[in-house]
């Protein structure tokens, strides 16, 4: 079914849940990683998934056209590419770079949805996205794993967040360590993700998502990177998961001739055309059929990528374009008269099937309030390690809290030193702005592909992910600003009063809140160079509306506004009222001749500031963290769908 304008059609589809497969997910669902030349696996699993699971693809006339900026025009990367995916095999999509392998990928794997037209029929229905996403999973080219973890605790806090929670973790236990042994990591299960080899990587990703048994998968470019034995190994894996029952759709660049073998079909891409389709088998007679023979002794994969180079010419791209009719002709596939149709696929999957596994659970496999908690106690996991952003930032609490200590000493009961201590409140409010601000622009991108990648694989919703790093993250900042502000208020020797203090430290602790919630939103929006410019950029403005250079009274009229968004006026003059605010009893003026500050109310009015605004303050502050909070949950939201 196709729909006019540029979408993917989405209808029925078959779906799988482990929960309607118990005996699946209790029993060996995975091959044991194949050593280099054995095949016996592949005819030892083949009957472990029912027959009505397996999937069938079949994609139409797709398009897909990306713009290329404001009066720049639009680029169609794919021209009405067709194509069957057939459950049982490994299909590798190949082609030279940029002729649109993993937008293809994209497309199929429902990653990319935007500018993309045609169809994507599963099991003779129309594909819907939300049911496909649930037997299907896309591990993209970059391993996204949580380096602090270990393999085990990825893996079990992965079946957490994806198998079903009636199941014990003896149960989950059993599906791990069933998995790990069969991928070759069973013995690497307390190694940290981040110092596994890039195979392991590779081969870690693939069983993070194994977990759910997903009955398709999707890799780009699995094998990059990665040295020959690697590669084998990754890809006789796949094989044999692929001979499971399931259909895998890798992308490769250009494989050797013994990896090529490992692959049951090839769908061949050049310059968003299809050139080929069908087994790996038949790719050399096909070339022969076509009158341009692969030379003796060459790998046919390094020859038809260098077709589609157009090295032997442009013409013939199009010529083998129009003998694979772009991927709608199906006859170099094995025993091409026994693929069935659409409508035998229908009566083969019949609705009703469908109707039973409608009832399962929504979006994600497990409950909101299930994801939360692993999410959480996985964030909590990580703090603990994570060197940068609990460690580091502990320590700078403290290493500054020190410095300033030291350098205003004892300036907060002295007369004569109250503009010293107006800097040091100001250069507090610099260190709560700064530091936790650029420490989550920094880091958050590198969360953020993480992120990208397990919400597609409905690991859990950002709703629940959010939730979960506020809640992470806020005993973090109480610790950190707790530790600061007992340094600083001890060292500059502060009014000793135990509510002027929590006046201190509430407003430190909310400006910390803020500037996060700043951080996250640029971290959520743009990479690390323009998050690095942007944040302190932004931040400038907010400092020169704080009332610290320029008094509020003398700012002009045509300005006053910006005071109103400068959150860092609020907490400087929250700060101001801790301090001198609370009918403050006249300074220390030791020996000095001339004390112009030796009472509070001179300097409040010097500096235009009413020492009892701290509960307005409080107000406005608050209000800033909600209002940042919310607009970075939603440019969050805007970004998981914008790049799709
Ligand atoms: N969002 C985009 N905007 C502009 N051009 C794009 C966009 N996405 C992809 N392209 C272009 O489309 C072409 C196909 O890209 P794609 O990544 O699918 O190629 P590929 O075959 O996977 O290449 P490689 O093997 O090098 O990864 C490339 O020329 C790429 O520059």
């Amino acid at each position: 079914m196709i729909l006019a304008g540029a979408q993917i059609v989405d209808d029925h589809s078959v779906a799988y849940r482990p929960e309607n497969m118990p005996e699946t997910v209790k029993s060996s669902v995975t091959p044991a990683i194949p050593r280099e030349g054995s095949s016996s696996q592949d005819t030892q699993v083949v009957a472990k998934i029912p027959k009505r699971d397996l999937v069938d693809i079949q994609f139409t006339n797709i398009t897909c056209t990306v713009s290329l900026g404001i009066n720049k025009g639009h680029k169609q990367i794919l021209h009405g590419v067709n194509g069957r995916l057939r459950p049982n095999q490994l299909i590798a999509i190949m082609g030279p770079s940029g002729a649109g392998k993993s937008t293809l990928l994209d497309v199929l794997s429902g990653y990319r949805i935007s500018g993309v037209g045609g169809a994507v029929f599963i099991n003779g229905r129309g594909r819907i996205l939300k049911r496909f996403k649930r037997m299907s999973c896309y591990i993209q080219q970059d391993d996204r794993l949580q380096g602090l973890l270990t393999v085990g605790e990825n893996m079990a806090l992965a079946a957490d967040l994806k198998l079903p929670t009636k199941l014990d973790k003896y149960e989950k236990g059993e599906v791990i360590e069933d998995i790990l042994t069969n991928l070759g990591l069973y013995e690497h299960m307390n190694t940290r993700a981040a110092q596994l080899s890039g195979g392991q990587r590779k081969r870690l990703t693939i069983a993070l998502e194994l977990i759910s048994n997903p009955l398709i998968m999707f890799l780009d470019e699995p094998t990059t990177g990665l040295d020959s034995s690697s590669c084998t190994q990754v890809v006789q894996l796949c094989r044999s998961l692929a001979h499971q029952g399931r259909t895998i759709v890798c992308t490769v660049h250009q494989p050797s001739a013994s990896l090529f073998a490992l692959f049951d079909h090839v769908y061949v891409l050049a310059a968003g055309y299809c050139m080929y389709q069908g087994t790996t088998r038949n790719l050399v007679p096909y070339l022969e059929q076509a009158g341009i023979p692969c030379p003796m002794y060459h790998n046919p994969a390094d020859y038809i990528i260098e077709l589609a180079c157009g090295e032997y010419g442009e013409d013939k791209i199009g010529y083998l374009t129009t003998k694979a009719e772009n991927g709608k002709d199906l006859s170099w596939f094995d025993n091409p008269e026994t693929i069935p149709t659409m409508e035998a696929l229908r009566k083969q999957y019949p609705l009703t099937v469908l109707k039973e596994q409608d009832t399962g659970p929504g979006q994600e496999e497990t409950s909101q309030s299930n994801q939360r908690l692993v999410l959480i106690k996985r964030g909590f996991l990580k703090a603990k390690r994570d060197a940068t952003l609990t460690h580091l930032r502990l320590v700078v609490n403290v290493v500054v809290g020190i410095m300033l200590g030291s350098l205003f000493i004892r300036a907060g009961n002295e007369g004569t030193r109250v503009i010293e201590n107006y800097n040091l409140l100001f250069a507090i409010l610099m260190h709560h702005m700064m530091s936790p601000m650029m420490l989550t622009i920094l880091t958050f991108p590198s969360e953020m592909s993480i992120l990208i990648k397990e919400h597609f694989n409905r690991w859990y919703s950002l709703g629940s992910y959010y939730i979960s790093i506020t809640l992470v993250d806020l005993p973090i900042s109480i610790v950190s600003c707790a530790v600061f502000s007992v340094i600083v208020y001890t060292m500059s020797s502060q009014p000793l009063e135990i509510v002027r203090f929590l006046m201190f430290f509430v407003i430190s602790l909310y400006t910390v809140l803020v500037a996060q919630s700043f951080g996250l939103m640029i971290g959520a929006v743009f990479n690390v160079v323009n998050g690095t410019f942007l944040g302190p950029t932004i931040s400038v403005p907010m400092m020169m509306f704080a009332g610290f250079g320029v008094t509020l009274r003398d700012l002009p009229p045509y300005l006053y506004w910006g005071s109103y968004i400068s959150y860092l006026r609020y907490g400087l003059e929250g700060l101001i009222g801790a301090i001198y605010g609370l009918e403050r009893p006249t300074l220390d003026c030791d020996q000095a001749i001339y004390c112009h500050y030796r009472h509070p109310r001179t300097f409040l009015n010097i500096i235009a500031m009413s020492p009892d605004m701290f509960w307005w303050d409080v107000l406005a502050l608050t209000i800033f963290v909600v209002v940042l909070r919310v607009a970075a949950f939603l440019l969050l939201k805007w970004k998981l769908n914008a790049i799709r």
